[in-house]
C-alpha cells in the first residue's frame, strides 16, 4: 500500500479500510516520486466520488505517474480524478484498464470522459440488499435496446404504408443534399410507410437516382412546402438545411403546422437565432450536439460539457420538447427524466451522423411512438448499430453505413 498525503488527515471509511489493511498485515509505505518501478497491477485508491474541484498538483502527478507507468490499472469505484456525477475530468485523472464500481453504477462513468477513464466496467453490488436501493430513485436510467426495441409494435398482416406513417425530410441547401437525403434514406429503412423529402430543385435528380423510392420535391419556399406538409405526419427538419432566407422559411411554415417534428442540424441554429418563431414543441425531439446545445441555450460549449445532465434538463425546461444532448454517452431528457445510452464509438465522429439520427427518428415517431419513446430507441438504435458497423474498424465509419444494420436490428 502506497500512501499518498497525510495519512493522519485520512478520516471515515477510507479510515476503516486503511486500517483493516493494516491489521491483515498489508505493508504501508509513503507514495514517492518514482516508487511505481517494478511489475504487478496498480490499483488506484486514490479518490473517489467525493471530489470536488480541480484535483491538486500532488494528485495529478501521481495520476501521471500511474498512467505513464506501463502497468495494468485497476480503479476501485471511480477512475481517481474522474467526476462520477459528470464524466469530467476534474483538471488530471487515471486512465484505468478495468474500473469495479461498487453498490451502484455511477452516471459519469458513461458520458464525456469517463468511458475513456474507465477501461472495462464492472459492477459489484457489495451484498446491499434491494431494500436499501428502493430507498433511493435513479436520477438517470441506462438505456438498453432489447428492452427499447420490444415497445416498438410488430407490423400487422395487414399493414399497408398508410399505416406505418409518412415522413417529410426538410433540408439540403446549397452544398448539403446529402444530409437531407441520408436523413430520408433513413427514415425509410427505419420503416416510414412512406418518405417526402423537400429540399432545393438541384439536389432532386440526385435524390431520385440514388433512392426511387423517396418522393423527392424541389422547393423554392413557405408555400411549395406547406402542400408537402399538410400530407406528410412528421417533420424532420434541419439536415443540411443551411440558414439562408429560405432555410428560415421552410423552418417557419414547419413550426407553424404543429405537427411532431425532429429538429436538428441547422433547424436547431436557425431557432437559437431567434429569427424564426417558435412553436409548442412537446410532441417533438430536438438532437443538439453540444455546440448547437450551447448555441440553444446562449453560453458556451465548455459549459454544456461541464454538466451534460445539467444542460439536458435545462434544455428540455426550456424548449418543452424531449431533447437528445449527442456525443459519447448521448443524453435522452424529456419530462420523463434522463436515459443515457451508453452505446456508441469514436468512429460516429464523421459527417452525417446526426443527419441519420434525425431520419431513424422521424420513422419511429410515424410508426406511432411518441416522441420520448422514440428518441431513447432511436438513439440506441443508431448507436448500437454503429459499434456493430465498427467491428470492420472505427476510422473511416460512413454515417450511410448504419443504415442497413439499423434494419437488420429492427426485424
Ligand atoms: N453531406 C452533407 O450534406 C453534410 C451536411 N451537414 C450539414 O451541415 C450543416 C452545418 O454543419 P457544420 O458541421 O458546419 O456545423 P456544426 O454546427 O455541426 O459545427 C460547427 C461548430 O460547432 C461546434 N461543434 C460541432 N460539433 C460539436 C461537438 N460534438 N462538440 C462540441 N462542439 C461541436 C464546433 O465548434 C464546430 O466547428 C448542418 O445542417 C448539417 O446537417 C453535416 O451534417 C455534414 C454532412
Ligand atoms: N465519440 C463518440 N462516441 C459516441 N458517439 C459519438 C461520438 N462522436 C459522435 N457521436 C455520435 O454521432 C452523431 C454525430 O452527430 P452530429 O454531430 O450532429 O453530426 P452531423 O452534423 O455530421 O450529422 C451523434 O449521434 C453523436 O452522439
Amino acid at each position: 500500500m502506497l500512501e499518498l498525503g497525510d495519512s493522519q488527515k485520512i478520516q471515515s471509511d477510507a479510515r476503516k479500510a486503511r486500517d483493516l489493511a493494516l491489521d491483515a498485515g498489508v505493508p504501508s509505505v509513503p507514495y514517492v516520486d518514482g516508487c511505481l518501478e517494478g511489475d504487478g497491477i496498480l490499483v488506484d485508491a486514490m479518490l473517489g466520488t467525493g471530489l470536488g474541484g480541480d484535483v491538486r498538483p500532488v494528485y495529478a502527478s501521481a495520476f501521471e505517474a500511474v498512467n505513464a507507468a506501463g502497468l495494468p490499472v485497476l480503479a476501485v469505484d471511480v477512475p481517481s480524478g474522474l467526476c462520477a456525477d459528470t464524466g469530467r475530468i476534474l483538471g488530471s485523472a487515471v486512465t484505468a484498464d478495468i474500473t469495479v464500481t461498487f453498490i451502484a453504477l455511477k452516471r459519469g462513468l458513461f458520458t464525456l470522459d469517463g468511458p475513456d477513464c474507465v477501461g472495462e466496467l464492472e459492477f459489484a453490488d457489495l451484498a446491499v440488499p434491494d431494500t436499501a436501493h428502493d430507498c433511493v430513485a435513479p436520477d438517470v436510467w441506462r438505456l438498453d435496446l432489447d428492452t427499447l426495441l420490444a415497445e416498438l409494435p410488430p407490423r400487422p398482416a395487414t399493414a399497408h404504408k398508410g399505416h406505418c406513417g409518412s415522413v417529410l425530410v426538410i433540408g439540403g441547401d446549397e452544398g448539403m443534399g446529402g444530409a437531407s437525403l441520408m436523413a430520408a434514406e433513413a427514415a425509410l429503412r427505419c420503416g416510414a410507410g412512406l418518405v417526402r423529402l423537400a429540399t432545393r430543385e438541384q439536389h432532386v435528380a440526385a435524390a431520385i437516382a440514388r433512392i426511387p423510392e423517396i418522393m423527392a420535391h424541389g422547393v423554392a419556399g413557405a408555400t411549395d412546402v406547406r402542400k408537402l406538409i399538410d400530407a406528410s405526419d412528421v417533420l424532420v427538419v434541419g439536415p443540411g438545411l443551411g440558414q439562408s432566407e429560405w432555410s428560415k422559411a421552410c423552418l417557419q411554415v414547419a413550426l407553424q403546422a404543429q405537427k411532431p417534428c425532429v429538429l436538428d442540424a441547422d433547424a436547431l441554429n436557425v431557432l437559437a437565432s431567434g429569427d424564426v418563431q417558435s412553436a409548442d414543441l412537446s410532441d417533438s425531439v430536438l438532437t443538439p450536439h453540444p455546440g448547437e446545445a450551447a448555441r440553444l441555450l446562449g453560453c458556451a460549449v465548455g459549459e454544456i460539457q461541464t454538466d451534460r445532465f445539467a444542460a439536458a434538463t435545462a434544455l428540455t425546461s426550456k424548449l418543452g420538447a424531449t431533447v437528445v444532448l449527442k456525443g459519447n454517452g448521448t443524453l435522452v431528457a424529456s419530462q420523463k427524466g434522463i436515459g443515457l445510452c451508453d452505446y456508441g464509438n469514436p468512429g460516429m465522429a464523421s459527417g452525417g451522423m446526426g443527419d441519420v439520427l434525425s431520419g431513424v427518428l422521424g420513422a419511429l415517431i410515424a410508426q406511432g411512438l411518441a416522441a420520448d419513446d422514440a428518441a431513447p430507441l432511436g438513439v440506441c438504435l443508431h448507436s448500437a448499430a454503429a459499434d456493430i458497423a465498427a467491428l470492420d474498424g472505427e476510422r473511416g465509419l460512413l454515417a450511410t453505413d448504419l443504415i442497413p444494420v439499423m434494419r437488420e436490428l429492427l426485424d
